[in-house]
């Protein structure tokens, strides 16, 4: 596995606001990461720090010379009025129509290359922009939120396409998601974020556990497979480390470890 973009001490503040604290993340070729965690808790700002869109307030960040990045936004708005074609609009991401027609291919979306963008399902419209991202060659994908406005059965399908094109273009692959249930099958390591790292490692199907309630609520435990974290904090309603003497958490201190049946503490 080759390395391909790196952040150590990443810092970002929105004037008073600390949004990002002290993050360390390495991405590779053929490796899915995926980041979870509540509203507001970072993701997005992240991706855009790791995409070189947001400057960060301080840390460093390391990348592949000549690495290629194919981005898959959270959402896509088009005017309406605006008449632009699935052909057109991958076409404005600049690839060749080769490419195009290979990402296509691998997306399975060829024949709606003459229909309008804006009469495309929630799937289909998902599955367009993949293409465009893969129309680059990517040596790393990075999708926010890809299944959203996605059915259930979609939304399986695409995290398995996006497993498959891994494999079959050994690319690196960076998720925003809240699907953790969905995920998880098709997920390399996994980043719990709230401002910090609160912990990361490899998914584990596991139980409902004190620590993730913590952070997504009891309603969450209920549906997802969660894995098991040594989640020695609490957060305030603003994401924040409720700080007690020993853990004054600004380092990803913690690491998951698999969980087969133990039960949650009380
Ligand atoms: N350009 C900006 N200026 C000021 N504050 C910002 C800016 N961008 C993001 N924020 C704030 O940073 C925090 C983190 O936002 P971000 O969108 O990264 O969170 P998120 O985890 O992706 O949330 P969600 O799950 O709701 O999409 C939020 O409080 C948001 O209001």
């Amino acid at each position: 596995m080759d390395k391909l973009l790196e952040a150590t001490a990443v810092n970002l503040r929105f004037g008073d606001k600390q949004v990002l604290q002290n993050i360390d993340l390495c991405l590779s070729s053929a490796n899915i990461t995926t980041l979870i965690g509540p509203n507001g808790a970072g993701k997005t700002s992240l991706v855009r720090v790791m995409l070189g869109l947001q400057k960060p307030s301080s840390g460093n960040l390391w990348r592949l010379p000549k690495l290629r990045i194919g981005y898959m936004p959270q959402k896509l708005t088009i005017d309406s009025s605006l008449p632009l074609t699935v052909k057109r609009f991958l076409e404005l991401g600049g690839a060749s129509a080769n490419d195009i027609n290979r990402a296509l291919a691998l997306t399975g979306v060829e024949k709606l290359k003459t229909s309008a963008m804006q009469n495309l399902s929630g799937g289909e419209t998902q599955r367009v922009l993949l293409t465009r991202a893969l129309a680059r060659k990517p040596h790393l994908l990075v999708l926010d939120e890809p299944v959203q406005g996605v059915d259930v059965n979609g939304q399986v399908a695409l995290y398995d396409l996006i497993n498959q094109i891994r494999h079959e273009q050994g690319c690196g692959v960076l998720m925003v998601s809240h699907d953790l249930h969905l995920v998880m099958a098709n997920t390399d390591d996994v980043i719990c974020l709230n401002q910090h790292v609160c912990c990361h490692g490899h998914p584990e199907s596991v139980t409902a556990h004190p620590a993730y309630l913590d952070l997504f609520g009891p309603k969450a435990a209920q549906s997802l497979a969660v894995y098991s974290h040594n989640h020695d904090h609490k957060h305030d309603l603003h994401g924040d480390v409720i700080c007690d003497h020993d853990h004054a958490a600004h380092k990803p201190r913690l690491s998951l470890r698999p969980v087969q049946k133990e039960k949650p503490h009380a």
